[in-house]
């Protein structure tokens, strides 16, 4: 086992030398080291993330445990709600974010392109003529030591315009990529997405002044290696330091965050400011705190994105135990029409826009095949009415999961913004939307929607298969002509777990039980085709332990990362 450790020598590579604090605990890799893993894995770099862990741990720790009492609050009966103790921060008309002010590259974001960070892929999505690019470690990857260190390593190469790639043909020539441009700001401005809080990062575990070891947190890990090594590159080139903040659950965790954002900027010499973030709004109990998670981030606050699928994760999440009112019809017909869903992207355009924030629309989860015209027009028609839907209520952008999705998204924003970058000055007060609209998750199925025997096959089927995609390092997969990733991978085995827990039946009346799923799981596992080093079994084990067991799993990624990820062939560089 190779081991780097924490220097205290200072970082030669940032223009101002952290003249201030010092660090206390230290940090130490146990992954293995491949190629150019040591340009990333600096003494320099690693005494920056010992100094997050330093300040942060503690705290990450206590707001995790503040996420289990609430569940524990909603599985008793105690609703979500608009905090009374904020009131006065949503009544006090005075505070406006930052914005997209001083932040060049985000003023228009109409149409933002999603993606894992490969070579490939990052390449792809820089030359894909989208106005940015938001670089994923979070839903759409597969935590991998390889995937954390090298997605690092591409998107330093990117910067300064130096990655290329190569893809052997068989029985051709290879293909090769280049960036269509070496000048940062002709591409997508890219935004990044580290993990969220409550992951890990096993490769690195940090001893505290006490000597309490523990792993490493892997928003710091991604947040502070793109940090250092980038920030002042991409201020240089025209652009800056953004992120995108995944799975927040309220504002204590922004306010954390920024406090992150704080002490990184005054290490690396940056000036306060500098970073920005767009917070995604895909939990439950963050619907009802958007103010205050804007209010808390207000220097470095870009804007909110509403990440529906994660969101409707958590909303099975928080009310999987509170019975049949509460279940959801089969995910397909889940739709943005739904009431609480609309419900959910009205308050959000009406927040941001009173604050001056960007709204950034979700992903439409139909995607393109360039061999099958008629899947590609089922998507075209898919995406263009999800756009045209959210461009009409007020977003400012939106996501798109392929590049041939781009045209299609952007027409619609370009019919509604014209030649203005955006719509925030469009205020949305007509926008009435309380705990009742927010909470009105049975309006789903009073509507006619229903559970279905093929919506839980097509469950278990999605779920095993894009387990056996993230076991072995893919993290977003196109499985039947619809784009799998970790958030949408989560609905599929959660609907499960609750309409076991829940006792429902499916419209032919036959009830979901353990053991129909069980029966489903063996024959939707035996018709899987078996090539080479595929993870069939792996991924049907993870999938009965996440939709099975008898307690949640809270993230169906943390038990599996453990287990299968870490210290694994498809882990090494
Ligand atoms: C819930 C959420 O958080 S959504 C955000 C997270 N999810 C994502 O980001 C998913 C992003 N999308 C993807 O990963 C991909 O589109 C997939 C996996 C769904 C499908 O990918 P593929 O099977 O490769 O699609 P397909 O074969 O049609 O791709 C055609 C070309 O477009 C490229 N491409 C497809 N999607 C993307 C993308 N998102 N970014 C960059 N390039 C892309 C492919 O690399 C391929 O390039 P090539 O011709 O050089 O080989
Ligand atoms: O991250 C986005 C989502 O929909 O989840
Ligand atoms: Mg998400």
């Amino acid at each position: 086992m190779t081991t780097l450790t924490t220097t205290t020598s200072p970082p030669p590579t940032s223009p101002s030398a952290p003249s201030s604090p010092r660090v206390t605990g230290t940090l130490r890799v146990t992954g293995t080291l491949g190629e150019r893993y040591r340009e990333i894995l600096t003494p320099e770099a690693l005494d920056f993330l010992t100094l997050l862990h330093d300040r942060f741990v503690a705290r990450r720790h206590e707001l995790l445990m503040d996420r289990q009492q609430r569940r524990q609050d909603v599985a008793d009966g105690i609703d979500p709600d608009f905090r009374a103790a904020t009131r006065p921060v949503r009544d006090d008309p005075s505070w406006r974010v930052a914005g997209s002010t001083g932040a060049p590259g985000l003023e228009d974001r109409r149409v933002e392109i999603t993606g894992p960070t490969d070579p490939k892929m990052t390449i792809n999505a820089l030359n894909s003529g989208a106005k940015v690019w938001l670089a994923d470690a979070e839903d759409a990857s597969s935590p991998t030591w390889r995937n954390v260190v090298e997605g690092q390593l591409a998107l330093h190469d990117a910067i300064r315009g130096t990655l290329t790639h190569t893809v052997d043909v068989p029985d051709g020539e290879p293909k090769e990529y280049r960036l269509r441009s070496t000048t940062l700001t002709d591409l997508p401005t890219i935004v990044f997405r580290p993990r969220g809080w409550h992951l890990i990062e096993k490769h690195m575990r940090y001893v505290d002044r006490a000597g309490v070891s523990v792993s490493a947190s892997a928003s710091l890990v991604d947040f502070g290696l793109y940090l250092f090594h980038n920030a002042h590159e991409l201020v240089a080139r025209g652009r800056g330091p953004y992120f995108y903040l995944p799975k927040l659950e309220g504002y204590r965790e922004a306010r954390l965050w920024n406090d992150v954002f704080v002490l990184a900027q005054e290490y690396l010499g940056l000036p306060q400011g500098t970073i920005r973030a767009t917070v995604l709004i895909e939990t439950l109990p963050a619907a009802f705190e958007m103010e205050e998670i804007l209010h808390e981030l207000r220097d470095h606050c870009a804007g909110l994105n509403a990440g529906r699928w994660d969101y409707l994760f958590s909303v099975i999440k928080a009310f999987r135990t509170r019975g049949d009112s509460y279940v959801l019809p089969d995910r397909a017909q889940v739709t943005m029409t739904a009431p609480f869903m609309r419900a959910y992207t009205e308050l959000l355009v009406a927040t941001c826009h009173k604050r001056g924030a960007h709204a950034i629309g979700g992903m439409s989860a139909f995607i393109p095949d360039r061999r099958r015209p008629d899947v590609t027009e089922r998507a075209f028609e898919q995406v263009r009415s999800d756009k045209r839907r959210e461009a009409t209520d007020g977003f400012d952008g939106t996501w798109v999961a392929h590049p041939d999705l781009i045209e299609v998204a952007r027409g619609e924003f370009d019919a509604v913004l014209g030649d203005a970058p955006n719509q925030v000055s469009r205020l949305r007060d007509d926008v009435e939307v309380g705990q009742h609209e927010l909470l009105d998750i049975g309006s789903a199925r009073r509507a006619g929607a229903t559970v279905t025997a093929a919506g839980l096959r097509s469950n278990v089927s999605v779920g095993v298969r894009y387990l056996e995609s993230w076991l072995r390092g893919v993290g977003a997969a196109a499985i039947d002509h619809l784009m799998e990733d970790a958030a949408t991978a989560e609905i599929s085995r959660s609907q499960v777990w609750q309409w076991i827990a829940s006792g429902t039946r499916t419209e032919n009346g036959v009830p979901i039980t353990r053991d129909r799923v069980e029966a489903l799981l063996a024959e939707i596992v035996d018709d899987l085709p078996r090539t080479p080093g595929n993870r069939i079994d792996d991924a049907a084990n993870v999938f009965r332990a996440v939709a099975l067991a008898e307690d949640f799993p809270t993230f169906l990624t943390i038990g599996a990362y453990s287990q299968f990820l870490v210290g694994s062939e498809v882990d090494q560089p």
